[in-house]
């Protein structure tokens, strides 16, 4: 059963229709505490996972009205029901193995009790509040992004591994939906001016270029009104073959 949801792991991959998912080298399976089949009657029933992108009360107004703002574009027009948005909305979960056809079982196995960095921590609006919107057309995103109270670097202000763990992810998304399984191989980082802490922010990203297996992408980290810019940023990150994360080369 392991195997076959690889294949739709690897499968789902393929398509480039959802972000990609981060590192598992070292990854360990986990034996189920439960026997076989009564943990997977469990499995079968279990909900969906949570959409950590949807609305929650710590949102700040301004983080809802952007929110509001970027979520109608995704909208198709009523009276031209034939033309798509180029917008969506990505989903986003505690854990990215669970973005694949099955990922939600898988994430039960494999390193059971990991967690995505950025939606690790249980009080919402404490840390990374985030939601991101891409445009198909484009080849560009934009993230809506609030921090919290736990992310303070200089005093007020948001620590600047934070803002490169949001810039890192951000573009990390937008590679991973273009190109399929990638990892990061380099972040550049300018911090142009401090980031108050508890403020909503924009994360643009946009596809500079894509050469063989490298995916090159460009950010800028700007107020929610776009007036100032808080900081400027070039990633590249290498297509992998999923075997990369489980230690092969091949
Ligand atoms: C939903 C959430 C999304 C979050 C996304 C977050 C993603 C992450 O943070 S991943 C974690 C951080 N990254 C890592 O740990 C990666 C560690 N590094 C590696 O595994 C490897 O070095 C890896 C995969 C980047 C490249 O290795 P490998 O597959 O052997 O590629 P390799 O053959 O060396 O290089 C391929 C191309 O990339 C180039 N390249 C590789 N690394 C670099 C680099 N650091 N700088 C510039 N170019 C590079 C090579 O020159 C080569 O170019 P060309 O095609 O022109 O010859």
């Amino acid at each position: 059963m392991l195997r076959h949801m690889m294949r739709r792991l690897v499968l789902f991959q393929g398509q480039h229709q959802q972000p990609t998912f981060r590192a598992l080298r070292g990854t360990k399976m986990k034996t189920p505490r439960h026997s076989p089949g009564l943990a997977l009657s469990i499995w079968t029933l279990s909900s969906k996972p949570r959409d950590f992108s949807q609305p929650n009360s710590s949102w700040s107004p301004e983080m809802r009205k952007v929110y509001d703002h970027y979520n109608a574009l995704c909208a198709t027009d009523p009276e031209n029901e034939s033309e798509k948005s180029p917008w969506m909305k990505l989903p986003s979960y505690n854990r990215s193995i669970k973005y694949a056809t099955g990922g939600i079982h898988l994430s039960k196995l494999i390193q059971a009790e990991a967690r995505l960095f950025t939606r690790n921590v249980k009080e919402q609006g404490a840390t990374f509040e985030y939601v991101v919107f891409i445009n198909k057309e484009e080849k560009s995103c934009v993230c809506v992004f609030q921090s919290g109270r736990l992310l303070e670097g200089a005093p007020g202000h948001v620590h600047g591994g934070a803002i490169a763990t949001m810039i890192d992810t951000v573009t990390g998304t937008l590679a991973g939906f273009l190109s399929g399984p990638i990892m990061t191989a380099n972040l550049n980082i300018d911090y142009r001016s401090p980031m108050p802490l508890g403020s909503v922010v924009l994360i643009h990203c946009v596809l500079d270029r894509i050469e063989r297996r490298k995916t090159y992408i460009t950010c800028k980290v700007t107020s929610a009104d776009e007036s100032k810019l808080y900081t400027e940023a070039t990633a590249l990150f290498v297509s992998i073959s999923v075997g990369h994360l489980f230690g092969s080369r091949s």
